[in-house]
């Protein structure tokens, strides 16, 4: 029984301060999986972390996105180097709240080829969760045919080890506490993109990735269920409740 759940660079970070964490969140986050992994509501965990303030900063500085890349080595180890320190950050929350959280650097495990179509490696992470690891990936940069180094968003990581690992529970937890319609209200739940593609924007603050369209059509292409919630509702989605926008 697998859960995958994201944490937005977005509320780990002060998205629009370079290199600023949040550190109230975080902690609030890292006491909410610990207290899952406690009681039992989740066996088996894998958290990825987004980019915030770190790795969006870099990226937008140095002109590199998903699909534009890059090939100075200053500008891929600015990037890679900030997401590492961000990552360094969770881990030693986590670690604070005893969980067994140890790191995975996508930017050695992975490529794209010249169509842009990810490749990642995921025994390690298979074996740490079986060895009762907590596996922390996070955005990184990544080396892609024909164009350098691009981005790798959390959310693609997201959904690609969800197929790998064939995860049970996917969340997304973001700033906002779920995908908001016109109204700025919660849609309980999203099967089509065109019913909703007029709602979905890019991002409030630096992203490079795409903000909630992307995060949308990735996690409507997942097999599984996905959700996107807020920061006060992972406690409900770790727990197995529906918690914010369901997609899928
Ligand atoms: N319809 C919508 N509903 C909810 N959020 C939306 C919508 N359209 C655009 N957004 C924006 O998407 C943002 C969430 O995406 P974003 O990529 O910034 O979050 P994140 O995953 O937490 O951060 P990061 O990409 O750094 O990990 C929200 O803060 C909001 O600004
Ligand atoms: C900008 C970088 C390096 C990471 C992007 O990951 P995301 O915040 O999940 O989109």
């Amino acid at each position: 029984m697998v859960t995958i759940v994201k944490l937005g660079g977005s509320v780990i970070t002060e998205k629009d301060r370079p290199e600023t964490l949040d550190g109230e969140a975080l902690a609030a986050l890292a006491e909410a999986i610990a207290a899952a992994l406690d009681d039992g509501a989740v066996e088996d965990l894998v958290v990825v972390h987004g980019g915030g303030s770190f790795g969006h900063h870099h990226a937008a500085e140095h002109g590199v996105s998903a699909s534009e890349g890059i090939r100075d080595v200053g500008g891929i180890m600015a990037v890679h180097g900030a997401m590492k320190t961000l990552n360094q950050f969770v881990l030693s929350r986590l670690d604070s709240e005893n969980v067994p959280a140890v790191p995975v650097h996508p930017f050695s495990a992975a490529a794209r080829d010249a169509d842009g179509d990810l490749t990642l490696m995921t025994e390690q992470v298979a074996t740490m969760v079986d060895e009762g690891f907590v596996p922390v990936l996070h955005g990184d940069g990544v080396v892609h045919a024909g164009e350098g180094v691009t981005v790798l968003s959390g959310d693609e990581l997201v959904t690609e080890l969800a197929s790998a690992l064939d995860a049970d529970r996917v969340g997304l937890c973001s700033t906002v506490p779920g995908v908001l319609d016109g109204d700025d209200e919660v849609i309980p739940h999203i099967d089509d993109f065109d019913e909703v593609a007029d709602a979905l924007g890019a991002s409030d603050s630096t992203d490079v990735t795409g903000g909630m369209a992307a995060k949308v059509r990735e996690l409507l292409a997942l097999g599984s269920p996905a959700y996107v919630f807020g920061p006060d509702a992972v406690g409900t989605f770790l727990a197995g409740g529906d918690a914010g926008t369901r997609i899928g």
